[in-house]
């Protein structure tokens, strides 16, 4: 699929989806007299759906499995894969994309949430690689390395985004399980010797359910057990409502039902339960017999009763108000449309929604559309004590300030599906009371042991030793490029994190560390560090595990920066090759509404253009490809100028949008490649593009403001009609004429 001279680009879903088709073209003509190749690989949900069921198309339907081709790439020393983000879909998502292929003729099933037969079993089986987050796990061959570089950064101290007010009085609070959650029962230990384990539940009526037949071990690897009691959760939720509601704040879920896809969606469907209890205990039979399902969120339920006799409909539609009347106000997703923070268990996703309410000054929206004080539930209690910390932080200092805050970058635990993240296949819902073993298949030795119920989620977690000796080694490497003090943010009390930290200080000594200020703390007070120096305009590098990779590569750059697009996300990949990712943030779902019904692209695509500058310097430096370097220059400088002048696009219909911010990168870049000494060919080549497209400035942007503020149609959501999207996406005859005659 690749040679040492290809970039694979990544196309995806949603607004990243949108703004490649306007950058590819432009991307494919820069790259070519480079000699280089720009190769798309389709990983869209879309795509998925229909590559698991080649034999329900025809010939020409037909997908190739992309992402695993990717994923065997990704094993090869040549990879140079630009990774956009990708939706990890809710049962719902995947409902729709399902229907709109459907309805484009692709006779693919329908998805079977409760399979009554074989057949059916293996359907959702196949469709199950389309839900959640089930790409970034397999190509993600590496750890993580996010930061914001030095340009953006300095652009946003230039240009600080408005922050919300702290008031010292402000009641926003997080509150957490404080027993029989994940942390608390952890049973952790270091594997020595390959080998291969099971997941078994010994019933208390003495039969033997073996729920994983194997797990292959390697040799010092560390594995994890633990469990999330349902009693102990049930009980959370009853007191955090009933607390909610005496004190007046807003209550907010927040979960990360998509990576965490067997447990999160559960712990979500409990809380939408107990919120809603007399409508749920008065109704349950109907609402058995119809198949709701509301661990896919409220939904699910109203699409459910939909079909029901409108007087049937309208009772429980009351029951569930009624409920509400002794209830707290619940955040909304979208106050205007009426939408809660029950929708939908993809809607509010925690590495997102907490730093956008905590950058809002601790509010969120109510079903009035102010901005309100809210409880922040969160139930598992390892990583919800950050979220806390910051809040007391901003309550005492006041909002940050982002013209001066000192930045956080994060080297990330997170290759080979480490920790957390990789656990859903060894997640389970237990169908009875008893005995949760992890046994060596071989010896039949009980490795580690749990007692749960009914209803309980155990899981079982792996982290390769590979992987912790190359996160260990990108921490140093960080600390001493970049010259800032780097912190393992790890919890000694926490048996799992407790293996991690023998590991990080024996791999340390496998480097050179002289003059490196290197530190090992549990999160709180990692968090305090870290912020007592961001506050004072110090930089501090975050060294964690792979959930607060996530969690502070969202958080840390929507307070410096506004946003995570801006970042600079590098998957040195551990064969050999990089994966570069564009920003640190999502598909942004609400970029492709406004572009529908006003024709305007909000997105930046700033992380597209920062990935492709490294991805180019990594092809030059490991090919000897100079063309290649002279493009990663060239393109470095031109994002400095689209910074420095200010082309980013505006959320606002009438201005500057994705496409003119795209066409300014174009300009720029084209002049600096122009304007380069390195390489006569490549600016002699570039000269006429310069050029023309300085000429023409004004005319390109005029056409493509014109065509804003009216609704369009790219001819689908999840599968979108080329020539439709093509010609939405590329408005400007001028800027494409100009593209076309550099000989794409
Ligand atoms: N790497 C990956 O593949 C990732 C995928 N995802 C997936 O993305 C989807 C949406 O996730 P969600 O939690 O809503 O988070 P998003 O990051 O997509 O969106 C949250 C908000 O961040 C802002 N934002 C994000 N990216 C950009 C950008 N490039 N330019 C401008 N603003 C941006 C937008 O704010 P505003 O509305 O104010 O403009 C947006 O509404 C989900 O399906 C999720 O699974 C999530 C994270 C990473
Ligand atoms: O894979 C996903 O669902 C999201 C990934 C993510 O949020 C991240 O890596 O920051
Ligand atoms: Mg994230």
């Amino acid at each position: 699929m690749s040679s040492d001279q290809t970039i694979i680009y990544t196309l995806t879903d949603e607004a990243p989806l949108l703004a490649t088709h306007a950058f590819l073209p432009v991307v494919t003509a820069f790259a070519k007299p480079a000699g280089i190749r720009i190769e798309a690989s389709d990983i869209s949900v879309a795509a998925r759906i229909l590559a698991a069921f080649p034999e329900n198309l025809t010939a020409e339907q037909r997908v190739t499995d992309s992402m695993i081709e990717l994923g065997k790439l990704t094993l090869r020393p040549e990879a140079n894969i630009i990774k956009l983000p990708n939706i990890s879909a809710s049962v719902s998502q995947l409902r729709a994309a399902i229907k709109e292929l459907q309805d484009k003729g692709y006779a693919i099933p329908d998805y079977p949430e409760d399979p009554e037969n074989d057949e059916q079993k293996a359907i959702k089986v196949r469709y199950g690689s389309c839900i959640g987050s089930s790409v970034n796990p397999v190509l993600r061959e590496g750890n993580s390395d996010r930061r914001a570089p030095r340009a953006v950064k300095e652009a946003a101290k230039k240009s600080p985004h408005s922050m919300g007010e702290w008031s010292q009085a402000s009641r926003t609070h997080v509150s957490h399980m404080t027993s029989g959650d994940f942390y608390h029962g952890e049973k952790s230990m270091t594997i020595s010797g390959a080998r291969d384990v099971k997941m078994e539940l010994i019933t208390k009526s003495g039969k033997t359910i073996v729920l994983k037949q194997k797990v292959a071990l390697l040799d010092g690897e560390i594995i994890d057990s633990m469990f999330m009691s349902r009693k102990a959760l049930l009980a959370f939720y009853e007191a955090q409502i009933e607390d909610a509601h005496k004190t007046g704040v807003l209550f907010s879920l927040h979960v990360k039902a998509t990576m965490m896809k067997v447990s999160h969606p559960i712990v979500f469907g409990h809380c939408v339960r107990m919120f809603y209890k007399e409508a749920f205990e008065k109704h349950q039979e109907l609402f058995d017999s119809l198949d709701v399902n509301v661990n896919n969120g409220m939904a699910d339920l109203h699409s459910k009763i939909a079909t029901l006799p409108a007087s049937q409909r309208d009772e429980i539609v009351r029951d569930l108000h009624a409920c509400q009347e002794h209830r707290p106000a619940l955040a909304m997703v979208d106050s205007a449309k009426g939408i809660t923070n029950f929708h939908s268990p993809n809607d509010v996703i925690v590495d997102a929604s907490m730093p956008a309410m905590i950058r809002a000054g601790g509010k969120m929206y109510g079903a009035d559309g102010r901005l309100k004080e809210v409880k922040a539930v969160i139930p598992e209690s390892t990583f919800a004590r950050i979220y806390q910390e910051i809040i007391n932080f901003c309550k005492w200092h006041g909002a940050f300030d982002p013209s001066t805050m000192g930045t956080v970058p994060n080297v990330g635990l997170m290759a080979q599906k480490a920790e957390e993240y990789g656990s859903h296949d060894k997640t389970f819902e237990m169908p009875e009371d008893g005995v949760a073993n992890i046994t060596d298949l071989a010896s039949g030795e009980v490795l580690l042991t749990q007692n749960v119920e009914q209803g309980d989620i155990w899981r079982m977690c792996q982290v390769k030793d590979a992987p912790i000796r190359d996160w260990v080694k990108l921490a140093v490497t960080r600390a001493r490029n970049s010259g800032m003090p780097a912190v393992f943010w790890l919890d000694p009390y926490r048996p799992h994190e407790n293996e991690l930290i023998k590991k990080v200080n024996t791999y340390l000594k496998d480097h050179d560390t002289d003059g490196l200020e290197i530190r090992i703390m549990s999160q709180v007070r990692a968090m305090r560090y870290t912020l007592e120096r961001v506050s004072r305009g110090l930089d501090t590098i975050s060294v964690t595990g792979n959930i607060l990779r996530d969690y502070l590569t969202d958080l840390f750059p929507i307070l410096e920066l506004g946003t995570s697009a801006k970042m600079l996300s590098i998957v040195p990949l551990m064969a050999g090759g990089g994966m570069y990712e564009t920003g640190a943030g999502g598909s942004a779902p609400k970029h492709v509404q406004q572009l529908v019904e006003e024709n305007h692209l909000r997105w930046d695509s700033l992380g597209e253009f920062l990935a492709l500058a490294v991805s180019f310097e990594d092809m030059g430096l490991k090919t000897g490809n100079k063309k290649a370097t002279v493009l990663a220059n060239t393109l470095d400088a031109a994002t400095g100028s689209l910074l420095d002048k200010r082309k980013s696009p505006s959320p606002k219909t009438g201005e500057l949008d994705n496409r003119g911010s795209q066409f300014y990168l174009s300009l720029f870049w084209a002049q600096e490649l122009a304007a380069q000494t390195d390489d006569a060919e490549l600016a002699a080549h570039f000269a006429p593009l310069a050029k023309s497209l300085a000429d023409n400035e004004q005319k390109i942007v005029a056409e493509m403001l014109e065509v804003q503020g009216k609704a369009v149609d790219v001819g689908g959501y999840y599968k979108l009609d080329e020539a439709k999207v093509t010609a939405v996406m590329r408005p400007s005859a001028t800027f494409n004429a100009a593209v076309q005659a550099l000989g794409a």
